[in-house]
């Protein structure tokens, strides 16, 4: 494909247009206010040669904010990673970045995410920008990119190496691959005259549990640069869902590129699902070529209930435990992952069926015992946890549901799918059970929007600032929200009231 790039003038960084694809100029961004402002004015003669010769001013972006959704596996993980189907929905609770453009004689670029206690800046004139825009290197923001290029990822080991020097190993390793993530999508899509800015993120979603915390962040971060680089168009309520969808693939082509890194080996179906929201079956049978995403139009409201273990586990690590043991039995575990895909498959035929009715008790045994049997299955991979078969032996032996793991396992969190019917006292019982022996239970709901927008970071909360145009969310106010209810009240997509104004969404649903 020929590649045709363009300055947009606006604020001295560069957009890439693709020439043969839709709405790749921004321009129907304008209703987020992301279209630059021309001031209409009339000049004439000399002065409007002087004013021609001038360089455009540059407005500063205003702040803004953008958003994605945690995730549950309902089925396949794992075996997503060997190209099998896999079924996931987005939750409630999600990630949050600020994104602050700095004036413009400040050259740095700071990532905090304070979740973590982490903080860092770097100067943008000091990064490696030739390295990454040498023309066989340099990538555009509708490639696809299936493999970290070990050449770009040795230039930014230097910035990457002095990150978080004065903490202990174990964070320091977790700080320094989050800024290698960071930078290696930052200087593959941005160029040196990317304006000083500040990404703060705060989450919702507990982190390592199973729930695709990661995702959401390479989601946002995507959506941020790509956003900044006028490269999308929307979201904007009226915008027709082929055209939503080109926006939100290119959001998760580049927050794969993120989960690449952190995780070293991602099926993709976190950040597919995080970025489209609401419930997916995701395969990538060809890393080289986009997955193939069917959404699942009408999820159920399933009775669920999801369970942390509080046990920490690593995603990198269970997904290269299992590709190992594929590596030592691969036609064992091939079958097994077969298994797992067929599994998935008749769960998503069943949750089609027309008279698939989440209050019938038929209904949810068939679905249960595929998560039973999906679970049985990943216990043989050998990603399930103690803790883990602790909630199932109490859920079992109670007889009040079917209980599987999701995500990678090795601890993390589980979901229950409910019996119809199970007497509250029951469920007080197992509930007081998991407290005393240090699980956490989440309410959340399946099928939540997907990335999000609030541009700019100003919310009306019908209150009396609204009077006054809203409420600016600083990053002050960021920082200082008393942990997840601070956030959700202050900038919730939802904000316990259902939707808030201002977030908008790029909606796949027609
Ligand atoms: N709130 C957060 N702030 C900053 N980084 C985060 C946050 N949540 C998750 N991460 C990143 O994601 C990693 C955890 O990802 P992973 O092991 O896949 O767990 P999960 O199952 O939650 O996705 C962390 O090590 C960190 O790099
Ligand atoms: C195990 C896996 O299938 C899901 C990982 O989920 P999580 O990182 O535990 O939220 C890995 C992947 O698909 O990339």
């Amino acid at each position: 494909m020929t590649t045709q790039r363009v300055t947009n003038g606006h604020s001295g960084f560069h957009g890439d247009t693709e020439p043969d694809s839709p709405s790749t100029d921004g321009s129907d961004i304008s209703d987020t206010g992301i279209k630059g402002i021309s001031n209409g004015s009339s000049i004439t003669g000399a002065n409007q040669r002087r004013k021609m010769n001038r360089k455009k001013s540059s407005p500063m972006m205003p702040a803004f904010m953008v958003s994605a959704p945690g995730k549950v596996i309902v089925f396949g993980e794992h075996a997503a990673v060997h190209g099998k189907a896999a079924m996931a929905a987005a939750i409630s609770l999600r990630s949050y970045l600020l994104v602050t453009t700095l004036s413009k004689s400040k050259r740095t670029v700071t990532l905090r995410f304070p979740d973590i206690d982490f903080n860092h800046s770097w100067n943008i004139d000091n990064l490696p920008w030739t390295t990454f825009q040498q023309p066989a290197k340099k990538k555009y923001y509708y490639d696809l990119v299936t493999d970290l290029d070990p050449e770009l990822v040795a230039a930014i080991q230097p910035y990457v190496a002095n990150v978080s020097a004065d903490k202990p190993s174990d964070i320091r390793k977790v700080h320094q691959n989050s800024a290698g993530a960071f930078l290696y999508m930052f200087l593959s899509l941005g160029s040196q005259s990317f304006p000083g800015c500040q990404y703060t993120l705060r989450s919702t979603i507990p982190i390592g549990a199973g729930l695709g915390s990661s995702a959401t962040i390479a989601v946002c971060m995507s959506a941020a640069l790509l956003l900044q680089l006028r490269t999308l168009s929307g979201p904007h309520p009226d915008q027709p869902a082929e055209e939503a969808r080109v926006q939100i693939e290119r959001i998760n082509r580049w927050a794969f590129v993120y989960e690449m890194f952190i995780h070293g080996n991602p099926s993709g179906v976190d950040n597919t699902v995080s970025a489209q929201g609401r419930a997916v079956v995701f395969q990538r049978p060809d890393y080289s070529k986009p997955p193939s995403v069917r959404p699942l139009h009408n999820f159920p409201k399933l009775p669920l209930l999801l369970v942390d273990t509080k046990t920490p586990k690593s995603t990198a690590h269970e997904v290269a435990k299992v590709g190992r043991l594929k590596d030592a039995h691969p036609k064992l575990v091939g079958t097994i992952l077969d298994a797992i895909d067929k599994v998935t498959n008749t769960s998503a035929d069943l949750i089609n069926e027309d008279n698939f009715d989440t209050e019938n008790e038929e209904s949810l045994r068939r679905l249960g015992e595929l998560m039973t049997i999906n679970h049985g299955l990943l216990v043989s991979l050998g990603v399930s946890h103690p803790r883990l078969e602790r909630v199932r032996e109490l859920v079992d032996h109670q007889g009040i549901g079917w209980t599987k793991l999701t995500g990678a396992g090795g601890g993390g969190c589980s979901i229950t799918l409910l019996k119809p019917g199970v007497s509250r006292d029951k469920l007080d019982k197992l509930e007081e059970q998991l407290d005393q022996e240090g699980y956490q239970k989440f309410e959340t709901t399946l099928g939540a929007d997907g990335v999000g927008v609030l541009w700019p970071a100003v919310l009306k909360n019908g209150m009396d600032e609204d009077d006054e145009g809203g409420m600016e969310i600083d990053l002050d106010k960021f920082l200082s929200a008393e942990g997840n209810e601070g956030v959700e009240r202050l900038v919730g997509v939802h904000g316990g009231k259902g939707e808030r104004e201002g977030w908008k969404f790029w909606r796949v649903e027609t």
